[in-house]
């Protein structure tokens, strides 16, 4: 079954929000709470310890009905259980999307083209624990036999933003092994990389869905050139393992067939974490602690598959994002993790986000006459809030922000912990309340020159999610929580989410002018 094509301008919900923007356009955050006292706990859901408030977005609980309305006019519910189902939802490749089975910790079937894949992808986790022990615990020895101690991912785009955020955010959890990724084409970028290494104790994964890509190719002829300055060829499979889909490419590059772990065309490059692609998360922080990351994952998979959509984390995350993005004609979102762990998420979420809904094709092929995908960006608190967030606070843009915090740090440091809390809160009262005149006036004077320029207007949104401490399950919850939010988003745009041509004619121009 083919996803709907529904415009979503044509529902009767989108009508509905359409005359009621006209109203809520003038909804204030300072008066929807003073009118409200449980205005916080109203709008406010969790999944075990992870908890979504929304309550400082601008709408009120008609805002939110229509919302889930437009949701039900494009048949999200369906659309959802084609997903899970391995239904062919990515309809332009002709492929399923089934990243969901690979933490499919149920013991169902999850079937593919009428192939359950679940005996595959437990083979493959089996597979991946068992390498990695052996590296780990020095079972696996290099060419002089010696223990291996550095990785290096060679991958990029999805097979390297999202292993590369996983284990700096997970660095707290990290064994001894030394991690480190090589992705852009830029020699100076392997040469780095290269310079700080030992061949006889590193170890070479080359993460590729296609194995064409050309920086990552590059980038593995660059070190096995330099491997075999001191090494000879058949020392090359105690050194590189691979993870693809195109064996014959694998095979001509010289890696054992034994040292290849296996991609599947129906997980999309931007979602391939959770298979062998996290080879290097797994390597990094041991086995137990990636099927922790995993199965956060499926807990948030669940939630998603069961709840209502009025208490659906990424389902309300999706609604408020089009609320903005289509009727206030926000372009924009930010996403601020007050922890330092997660300096890269921004960076993975762009494209995990916009090679996914960067479309203006909907799913009958015809050009859309709405906006679609959003522009994220971020990083970490407290350091942007020296950086950009004074355009956040009083500039010309609406810009909604998700705040993602911790109530616990890792090392018990509770002086900085109160301190880095105290700014996530803060910064979101700020843009929510704002400074009103009368306020400055309190410490200004009535013809101070700076009178006007120390006003906050507020009313500035953002959405505050919370987990107890930065663990392998909460970031597995997270990341699975924006995946489903794209897919909500890519169905109510009537979009297909899970294609990229728009990455290949800069890639078709690059080769031309190569030759
Ligand atoms: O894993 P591969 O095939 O090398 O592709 C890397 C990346 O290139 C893209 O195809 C386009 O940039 C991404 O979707 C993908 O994550």
């Amino acid at each position: 079954m083919m996803l709907k094509n529904i415009n979503p301008t044509e529902t009767n919900a989108w009508k509905k929000l359409t005359e009621h923007f006209q109203e809520a356009k003038n909804l204030e955050l300072q008066q929807l709470f003073a009118a409200d006292k449980n205005r916080s706990s109203d709008y406010q859901v969790s999944l075990g310890d992870l908890t979504l408030n929304y309550a400082k977005n601008r709408i009120n609980k008609e805002t939110l009905n229509l919302l889930v309305d437009l949701a039900k006019e494009a048949e999200l519910k369906d659309a959802i259980q084609q997903y899970f189902n391995g239904e062919i939802i990515n309809a332009t490749e002709g492929r399923a999307v089934l990243h969901t089975a690979l933490r499919n910790n149920s013991g169902n079937a999850v079937y593919s083209e009428g192939v359950d894949v679940m005996p595959e992808v437990n083979a493959a986790k089996e597979n991946i624990k068992a390498f990695t022990e052996k590296v780990i615990f020095g079972n696996w020895k290099g060419y002089t036999g010696k223990e291996i101690t550095d990785i290096v991912n060679i991958g990029i785009g999805g097979s390297d933003l999202g292993p590369n955020m996983v284990v700096d955010g997970l660095q707290y959890y990290k064994n001894h092994l030394n991690t480190h990724f090589v992705s852009n084409i830029d020699g100076d970028h392997v040469s780095e990389v290269i310079k700080k290494l030992n061949p006889e104790t590193t170890l070479f994964v080359i993460v590729s869905k296609t194995f064409t890509t050309q920086e990552t190719i590059g980038n593995a002829i660059t070190i096995k050139e330099w491997f075999l300055q001191t090494a000879s060829e058949a020392d090359v499979a105690k050194h590189f393992v691979a993870v693809s889909t195109n064996l014959e490419a694998v095979s001509n590059f010289g890696i054992a067939p034994e040292n290849v772990f296996p991609m599947w065309n129906w997980v999309g490059g931007r979602f391939s974490l959770w298979s062998a692609v996290g080879l290097s998360i797994a390597l990094a922080v041991g086995y137990d602690n990636y099927a922790d990351l995993l199965n956060g994952a499926y807990e948030m998979d669940n939630h998603f598959k069961t709840a209502e959509f009025d208490e659906n984390i990424p389902v309300i995350l999706a609604l408020l994002s089009i609320w903005y993005n289509n009727f206030y004609d926000a372009e924009s979102e930010a996403v601020l993790p007050y922890t330092q762990y997660l300096n890269t998420l921004p960076a993975y979420l762009q494209q995990a986000f916009m090679e996914s809904n960067g479309k203006s094709v909907d799913r009958d092929g015809n050009p859309v006459n709405y906006q679609t995908g959003t522009i994220i960006w971020g990083a970490a608190g407290t350091n942007m809030q020296h950086a950009f967030m004074q355009l956040v606070h009083q500039g010309t843009k609406l810009i909604p922000c998700d705040f993602i915090g911790f109530n616990e740090s890792l090392y018990g440091k509770t002086d900085h912990h109160k301190k880095l809390m105290a700014n996530f809160y803060g910064q979101q009262d700020a843009l929510c309340f704002g400074k009103t005149k009368e306020q400055v006036l309190e410490t200004v004077a009535e013809d101070a020159i700076e009178l006007p320029f120390k006003i906050f207007t507020g009313n500035r949104p953002s959405n505050c999610i919370t987990a107890d401490k930065l663990s392998p399950n909460s970031l597995g919850k997270i990341i699975a929580m924006y995946e489903h939010k794209i897919f909500v988003q890519g169905i109510i745009w009537n979009i297909f989410s899970f294609d990229q041509f728009g990455v290949e004619l800069g890639k078709e121009m690059a080769n031309k002018l190569l030759k």
